[in-house]
């Protein structure tokens, strides 16, 4: 084979562990022996530099430090989620939507609210060309050379199409347990992302989960599929759940659950499901009329 074959196909071979160590967490090879892979990867790149891709996994780490993140403005704005704080907010909300569709009963999507920091990235021809961070929901800072650190973020999508996609930035708790210096995950998140160089940010281990795509779907459900089909990490626990008795299920049964689980969480992101009905909805000022969050009462800090 040429070796234009042989590094195409050892590069391949490496994104294909990528995904399935940091999207789908079921690795099929050890640490030691996917860098072993990188390793032959970074040889063959460096005695053909001409062969080398923006996609190729060698491309993780390759900013040099910035001296400051520029800002840039989103496409479209990052809404925020109106809070419920208790079941009775819950039932407001669940009320007042009804009342907006003329609807006995609503199906909607629950998820986990993690406990990081709101990223955007956009895809050209199926390239990661920008990532920011949410900023004031209009602009943001420009993260990009620190998101491509990130393993859980594809480089290269399966297909070439433009796309925006949304998602929270997190780090494991038992990632955050081995650094110093950080009051809990979201700020060791936080602070990780917004290093100006990216060689910090890539030792930090930061993950994400996707939960937002602008394209065109019917369904909450149906963008799920997309953003799985494109190759994002999404959050494996969310559930239908039709009308609010189902919700409060949900939202019961993951106030205890949810300290199993190695990533913060700090409640609960309850969606109308139907995007029809959501556009029929559509938003207040600064949220959707479609979606909340419902809170948990915040963890008694174990002194
Ligand atoms: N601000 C927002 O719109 C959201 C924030 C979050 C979050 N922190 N975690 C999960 C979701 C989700 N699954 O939709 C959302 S949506």
């Amino acid at each position: 084979m040429s070796i234009q074959q042989d590094i195409a196909k050892l590069r391949q071979e490496i994104q294909r562990h990528e995904r399935l160590y940091y999207v789908a967490d079921a690795p099929e090879i050890s640490d030691q022996e996917y860098d072993k892979l990188l390793q032959e990867l970074q040889a063959m790149e460096t005695a053909h530099p001409e062969l080398v891709t923006p996609d190729s996994p060698t491309q993780r780490v390759g900013g040099a430090p910035l001296e400051k993140f520029a800002s840039v403005a989103h496409q479209q704005p990052l809404y925020s989620l109106d809070n419920a704080f208790s079941l009775a907010d819950l039932a407001e909300f669940d009320t007042r939507a009804r009342k907006g569709l003329a609807a006995a009963e609503i199906e909607y999507i629950c998820e986990l609210k993690i406990d990081g920091l709101a990223v955007s990235l956009i895809y050209e021809q199926g390239l990661f060309t920008l990532g920011a961070t949410r900023g004031d929901g209009k602009k943001g800072e420009n993260v990009t050379e620190n998101l491509k650190t990130v393993r859980a973020i594809p480089l290269r999508l399966p297909e070439a199409r433009d796309i925006v996609v949304r998602g929270e930035i997190y780090m494991k708790r038992s990632d955050f347990q081995k650094l110093e210096g950080f009051a809990n995950p979201r700020n060791a998140a936080a602070g990780s992302l917004r290093q100006l160089d990216p060689k910090i940010t890539a030792a930090r281990r930061l993950d994400m989960f996707c939960y937002s795509v602008l394209a065109e779907h019917q369904t909450q459900e149906e963008g799920y599929q997309l953003i799985q089909k494109l190759g994002f990490k999404l959050n494996p626990h969310r559930r239908i759940c039709r009308g609010l008795a189902a919700v409060e299920k949900y939202i019961q049964e993951w106030e205890t659950r949810r300290r199993e689980l190695d990533y913060d969480t700090d409640g609960i992101v309850i969606k109308i499901n139907s995007i029809a009905a959501q556009q029929k909805l559509g938003f207040t000022t600064k949220a959707p009329r479609w979606a909340i969050a419902y809170k948990y009462a915040p963890e008694q800090a174990v002194t």
